[in-house]
């Protein structure tokens, strides 16, 4: 797919060139004053500062949010509007659930592959703090009666249908499958079970991602690619995902009780990603350009796949029908990675997905193969920490990972890293990165 050689009669690949994110905070938190596109925008404006590119050079902006609003339609034409891109930049928004960013990422890498943009700036970025609360459809349908009524007869009669429930804001319902009912936490258990996950197992993943996030952030590694925010009232600036744990201990776990099935669940605030707030931003540029202008590239996104399994089965599996396409489609196997970042929805979910990706079973019956994709080695997995311990803006989760890996795999003069995110609906996805 995007796998073509510069300079060798093929395409151009397309390089990340620069990364940035706000620091990750728990909803209500730290950045709770600031909205999805204040978030959004303050991410961007920083990159395109840090990065020194012309903001003329930017000729598309993909950019998402998947908890939406009522107050802007297209987040990524309110980023140009709101960060000193010129205002004639095209911008279009796009939702793939927890795979938003990556989707922005590889539209935009599309665009560019077929020689439609040579620069462009993609990312996502959410507020959990900042949901919008609706109405009742009696209480909605009431008010657009109400506007086209012509007398108080018409209006008394039309208040009077309403009861005081109906005047009660109904809870969002992004957390729940549309379609099932269930909750995401409730599709964790029932893939913790189906796939005998023990709850142990599921902490020790959360232990584990703690641990290695804590430890990044003290030896520096996030310090690159974070920058820091100062929210209203601003009087001091936020540095730090506010998550990450120093002081994880495998017992503290152990104590936690269930939050989705409190009588028979594994899943706990602990080993389950938390509502956050955050925004993450990449700045993607042809190679031919970035060598053009003198950019050294972080490194390149080689191929891709996204897939879908029924919402109903299980939920959150569809990386692992992802994975095996994005790996052909660069030519590469598992065990030419050298790292591998998964997104942590759940501890359950890694598990699980660990789990069929080397399940002989699961190769055949889902995925048609006759041998499984293979075992991650844990040493390459999530090095850095992962969701659950960074915290999870959906949409600004992917581009986190693909900054952060290729920084890695820079570090440690590696070649290939595989990145995966499951996904509400039953989605999934699967990048292969390559080193620069
Ligand atoms: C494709 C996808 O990505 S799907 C994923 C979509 N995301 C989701 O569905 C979000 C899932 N997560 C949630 O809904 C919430 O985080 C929940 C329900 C699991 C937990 O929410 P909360 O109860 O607000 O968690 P909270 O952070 O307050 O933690 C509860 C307690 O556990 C403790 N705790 C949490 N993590 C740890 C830990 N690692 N070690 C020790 N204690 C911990 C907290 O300190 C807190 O203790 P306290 O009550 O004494 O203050």
């Amino acid at each position: 797919m995007a796998s073509g050689k510069n300079g060798k009669g093929g395409k151009d690949r397309v390089a990340v060139v620069a990364g940035l994110r706000t620091p990750f905070t728990k909803a209500g938190t730290a950045l709770k004053a600031l909205r999805t596109v204040d978030l959004a925008a303050t991410v961007v404006k920083e990159l395109l500062q840090r990065s020194e590119v012309t903001p003329r050079d930017v000729t598309l902006v993909v950019y998402g949010q998947v908890v939406p609003t009522l107050d802007w339609l297209n987040i990524a034409r309110e980023v140009v509007l709101r960060t000193g891109l010129p205002k004639d930049t095209d911008a279009f928004s796009v939702s793939r659930a927890c795979a938003t960013s990556l989707q922005a990422m590889t539209s935009a890498a599309e665009a560019m592959l077929a020689g439609q943009h040579h620069v462009a700036l993609v990312g996502g970025a959410d507020s959990m703090s900042d949901v919008p609360l609706g109405v009742s459809r009696k209480l909605a349908s009431a008010l657009t009666d109400f506007q086209k009524a012509r007398t108080l007869g018409a209006r008394l009669e039309i208040v009077s249908r309403l009861s005081l429930k109906d005047l009660v804001p109904p809870i969002p319902g992004f957390s729940r499958e549309p379609t099932t009912g269930e909750q995401m936490g409730e599709a964790a258990e029932k893939m913790a079970k189906q796939n005998g996950i023990s709850r142990a197992e599921q902490d020790a993943i959360a232990h584990r991602s703690h641990t290695n996030a804590a430890r990044a952030w003290r030896d520096g590694t996030y310090a690159a690619e974070v920058m820091h925010v100062i929210p209203p009232p601003y009087d001091k600036p936020v540095e730090r995902d506010n998550v990450v744990r120093d002081d994880s201990t495998l017992d503290a776990y152990a104590k936690l009780s269930p939050a989705f099935d409190r009588r028979h669940g594994t899943i706990t605030a602990g080993n389950a990603s938390p509502l956050t707030d955050g925004a993450s931003a990449l700045l993607l540029m042809r190679e031919g350009k970035a060598k053009a202008l003198g950019y050294q590239p972080l490194g390149y996104v080689k191929s891709w796949s996204y897939a879908a399994v029924d919402p109903g089965w299980q939920l959150l599996m569809a990386p692992v029908l992802a994975v095996p396409r994005a790996l052909e489609r660069a030519g590469l196997s598992l065990a030419d990675m050298d790292l591998v970042d998964m997104h942590e929805a759940f501890a359950a979910q890694v598990a699980s997905n660990l789990k069929a990706l080397a399940s002989p079973s699961f190769a055949a019956e889902k995925l048609g193969r006759s041998a499984p994709v293979g075992e991650i080695d844990p040493e390459k997995l999530n090095v850095n920490g992962g969701s659950i311990a960074l915290g999870h803006p959906f949409a600004a989760t992917g581009g986190r990972m693909v900054l952060s890996t290729l920084r890695e795999l820079k570090k440690r003069g590696g070649h290939h890293a595989l990145l995966t995110v499951c996904a509400a609906g039953g989605l999934g996805a699967a990048v292969v990165l390559e080193a620069a």
